[in-house]
């Protein structure tokens, strides 16, 4: 399998903050990788590089061979932000069918992908209600949906399961691992949750804008002797590894 994303030597500072510094690392297709990190530590801004919709203050970040930022990958790309950019004043029903109304699908299409999508964060029954009497875990539920809408080789999810119960959680999951290894997606998450990171084939680590080690779960704990993820943080902020 090749690389869906590419990053190398890439630093961004905003002002005089050095918020990403040297940041090299691959994300083999049809993989599900973590970025785990404290807040603040630079997840967010990452991913929106990988998106396009920033660009670094050097170094490149490649998706599917091309150079970001490119307008004609984004219908390659389903992005999840981390705060929810939906229209309140519209239903669930038809902020789904903007959004796919954005990606030219076929009507018929269209149809399939909005009952797909909705099925999946189990809001079918709740899509015509008006966005703004959502909580705020059917606002993340629908944000997913509209992630999904055009059916993208590559899922870039900024904290997709903050205030969804546990039970969805888990089904979205499942959903995510099935789209990997059905479809081959590729999928990039970032998360503060260690049981979440223990599902990623690989996950980086980041501290203060820097990457301080990467690995699938399994090589990260044999590598310090570490019974959980949690341990090889504390490790590889010390210097340990
Ligand atoms: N547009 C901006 N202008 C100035 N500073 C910014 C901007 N965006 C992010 N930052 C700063 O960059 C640093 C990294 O922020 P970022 O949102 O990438 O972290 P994060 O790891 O995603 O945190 P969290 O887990 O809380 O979302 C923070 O110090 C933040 O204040």
């Amino acid at each position: 399998m090749g690389n869906s994303i590419a990053v190398t030597n890439l630093s961004k500072k905003f002002g005089n903050k050095t918020v990403l510094a040297e940041i090299d690392l691959s994300i083999e297709e049809g993989q599900i990788y973590g970025l785990i990190g404290p807040s603040g530590s630079g997840k967010t801004t990452l991913v929106k590089l990988m998106v396009g919709i920033d660009s670094p203050d050097s170094g490149t970040v490649d998706v599917l061979g091309k150079r970001m930022p490119n307008l004609e990958l984004l219908s390659s790309i389903g992005y999840m932000a981390q705060s929810d950019a939906l229209y309140s004043e519209l239903t669930g029903g038809e902020n789904l069918a903007f959004f796919a109304s954005l990606y030219s699908l076929k009507k018929a299409d269209r149809k399939k992908r909005i009952a797909y999508a909705a099925g999946l964060v189990k809001l079918a029954g709740e899509l015509n209600k008006k966005v703004g009497t959502y909580s705020g875990g059917m606002k993340r539920r629908l944000s997913l949906a509209i992630a999904l809408i055009h059916d993208p080789k590559i899922l870039l999810l900024d904290e997709p399961t903050v205030g969804i119960d546990p039970e969805l959680r888990l089904s979205i999951w499942a959903e995510l691992e099935h789209l990997k290894r059905e479809q081959g997606k590729t999928v990039v998450i970032t998360t503060h949750v260690m049981d979440e990171a223990e599902k990623c084939d690989r996950v980086a680590m980041v501290r203060d804008g820097r990457i301080l080690t990467s690995g699938s779960p399994a090589q990260l704990k044999a590598s310090c002797g570490a019974a959980n993820l949690e341990e090889v943080f504390l490790a590889a902020g010390r210097g340990a590894l």
